[in-house]
């Protein structure tokens, strides 16, 4: 195999041409972006500029005007029901804020992408959901408290258990650390490359966090004008012409982390 094809072997998420908009509105523009296996992708870009928006279009949450989106080497305009099923079964999702529902569990929470896609035995449901709240870090007391009961950083760990529910291949975190304070964002990103490490798992981070930008992630990409305007290496970063970016990867609190590195 050729090296072009074998890095296109690799490629788990794939978006091509992407438009998406809301009336007048165009948020995205022939937005181009490949997602590696194994990676730990950081996608930043100023507030409002469409990351949620790209984000949630991905996962099919919002329609598009144009363009293609493959995951997993399948286009999902041309997938069958089946093959979509399967597809959704590889993709985990944490939504900002951890989005747990309060009325149930920590364990019930876990068990909700599994009732909704597989047939199991709850005593299956509960050794597995007990399992996820090991591989977080979270103490199996955890598994019978309502998210009310849970700090911040608890909460994310109990999202992110539950978006592991299905053992996927890639996950999307939206903005993961927002909220924690810096040791217990650090914990979180030291998690998140364990489990990138441990399962091989696909990671698209939309962050705003130079810490976790500058500790776990593989590859940044930074939106703007309604495109990836550059993607690469914190070096690529710092070498980008562009004012945001310079602000951004250049500013007080970014030489700090470098300096402190
Ligand atoms: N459902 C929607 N209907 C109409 N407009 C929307 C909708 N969702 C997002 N938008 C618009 O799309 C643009 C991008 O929003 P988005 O939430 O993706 O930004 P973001 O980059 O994630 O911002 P932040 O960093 O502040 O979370 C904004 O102008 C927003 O008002």
């Amino acid at each position: 195999m050729d090296q072009v094809s074998a890095k296109q072997d690799d490629v788990v998420l794939s978006v091509k041409d992407l438009t998406v908009g809301f009336g007048s509105n165009v948020v995205l523009d022939e937005l181009n972006l490949d997602i590696y296996r194994g990676e730990i992708l950081g996608f930043v870009g100023a507030s409002g500029t469409g990351k949620s928006v790209l984000m949630r279009t991905v996962l099919r949450l919002l329609p598009r005007r144009s363009g293609a989106i493959r995951i997993f080497g399948v286009d999902f305009d041309k997938a069958t029901e089946e093959e979509r099923l399967r597809l959704d079964m590889k993709l985990g999702v944490l939504f900002q804020h951890g989005a747990l529902f309060s009325a149930l569990t920590v364990k019930e929470n876990i068990q909700v992408p599994m009732r909704e896609y597989l047939d199991l035995p709850q005593a299956m449901m509960d050794e597995l959901a007990r399992l996820k709240i090991e591989l977080v870090g979270l103490a199996p007391e955890a598994a019978d408290k309502y998210p009310s009961e849970l700090s911040g950083g608890m909460i994310k760990r109990a999202a992110l258990a539950r978006a592991l529910a299905l053992d996927p291949a890639l996950v999307f975190l939206d903005e993961p650390t927002s909220g924690l304070d810096p040791i217990g964002a650090a914990e979180f990103d030291e998690l998140i490359a364990k489990l990138r490490d441990t399962l091989g798992l696909t990671v698209y981070m939309v962050t705003h966090d130079l810490d976790s930008l500058f500790s776990v992630c593989d590859r940044i990409a930074v939106l703007g004008n309604k495109k990836v305007m550059v993607e690469g290496t914190i070096e690529d970063m710092l070498a980008f012409d562009d004012a945001w970016v310079q602000s951004y990867f250049q500013g007080k609190r970014a030489r700090s982390i470098v300096r402190n590195a």
